[in-house]
C-alpha cells in the first residue's frame, strides 16, 4: 500500500490514483453557470454523500459524471476503466411501452457476475415475484429496488445514487439505505449518493461534499457540521452532529416519525 493510501486510509489505483477525478470542471448554459470550479477525487470502493440545496448543480454533476453533458472547462479523468451504475432521480415509463421488469433486467451483461451473485441480488431486493410485472405498474419503492437491482447486475466500480430514496416510505428508505451500506465484497464498489437526508448522510462515516455551485465545504460529517459554510445552508435542519445532540436536530430519524 502506498504511502497516500496509508495516510489518508484511501484505496488507490496501482498507480497511487483515485478511480476518478475531477479537475476544475465548470458547467455552463450560455450566461449561467451550474457549477463551478470543481475538484473531486472518488477512491476505489469509496462512498461520497453529495448534498446542497435545491438547484446547487447536484444532478448537472451527476450528469458531468456520467458523460451526458461535457463540461465547459476542466477535466473529469478515470484513472481505472469505469463501469458506472445508475440509479436515476426519476424513472418514468411512456404508458405505451410495455417493459416488464425482466426485460429491464435483461438488459444488463449476464457475464459480469455468477448466477448466484445475480440471485443474491434478486433475492435481497426481493424481486423475484415482480419479474413479470410492468415498470409502469410499480410503486415507487419497488421501482427504486428494480432500478438499484439493474445497476448492480452490471457489477459497477462507481454506482451513481440521484437521491434515490425520493418518494420511498421511512421504513424502506432504511432498509434500502442499509442494503447500500452493506453491499457484499462481491458488489463493492465506489459510490457517489446524492441525498437530501441528512440524517443518513451525517450519521455514517462517510466524506460528505456540500455543493451550492462550488464546493463550499467537504469532510467527515462530524468536521463538516461545525463549519460556517455548513451552518449557513444547514444549521436550522441541523444544529448539531447527530450523534452528539440528537435533541437538537429538527431532522428526526425514520424510526422517530
Ligand atoms: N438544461 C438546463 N437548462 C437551463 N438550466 C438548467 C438546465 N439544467 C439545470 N438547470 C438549472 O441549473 C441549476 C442546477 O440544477 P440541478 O438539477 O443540477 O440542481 P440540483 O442540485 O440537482 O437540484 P435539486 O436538489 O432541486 O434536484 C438549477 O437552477 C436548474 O434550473
Amino acid at each position: 500500500m502506498s504511502l497516500l493510501a496509508q495516510s489518508s486510509n484511501k484505496q488507490l489505483t496501482s498507480n497511487g490514483l483515485p478511480l476518478l477525478s475531477l479537475n476544475g470542471i465548470n458547467y455552463h448554459i450560455g450566461p449561467q453557470c451550474l457549477v463551478k470550479n470543481i475538484n473531486i477525487d472518488i477512491a476505489i470502493n469509496e462512498t461520497v454523500s453529495l448534498i446542497g440545496p435545491n438547484g446547487a448543480g447536484k444532478s448537472t454533476l451527476v450528469k458531468l459524471i456520467l458523460g451526458l453533458i461535457t463540461p465547459t472547462a476542466g477535466k473529469i479523468v478515470a484513472h481505472q476503466p469505469l463501469q458506472l451504475g445508475y440509479v436515476p432521480q426519476r424513472f418514468t415509463v411512456p404508458p405505451i411501452l410495455p417493459l416488464r421488469v425482466k426485460d429491464l433486467l435483461a438488459q444488463a451483461d449476464k457475464r459480469r457476475l455468477t448466477s448466484e451473485q445475480r440471485q443474491f441480488i434478486f433475492d435481497n431486493l426481493s424481486l423475484n415475484h415482480l419479474l413479470s410485472r410492468q415498470m409502469l405498474h410499480l410503486s415507487g419503492g419497488e421501482t427504486q429496488r428494480v432500478l438499484l437491482a439493474r445497476a448492480l447486475l452490471d457489477k459497477p466500480n462507481l454506482l451513481i445514487l440521484d437521491e434515490p430514496m425520493q418518494g420511498l416510505d421511512p421504513d424502506t428508505e432504511v432498509w434500502l439505505y442499509q442494503f447500500i451500506d452493506e453491499l457484499p465484497d462481491f458488489l463493492r464498489c465506489a459510490m457517489l449518493v446524492v441525498s437530501h437526508d441528512l440524517h443518513w448522510v451525517m450519521k455514517g462515516s462517510r466524506r460528505v461534499i456540500c455543493l451550492n455551485k462550488h464546493i463550499c465545504c467537504e469532510g467527515q460529517p462530524s468536521e463538516l457540521a461545525i463549519t460556517a459554510e455548513f451552518q449557513k445552508l444547514f444549521g436550522h435542519h441541523y444544529e448539531q452532529p447527530y450523534v452528539h445532540q440528537p435533541h437538537a436536530c429538527e431532522h428526526h430519524a425514520p424510526s422517530e416519525l
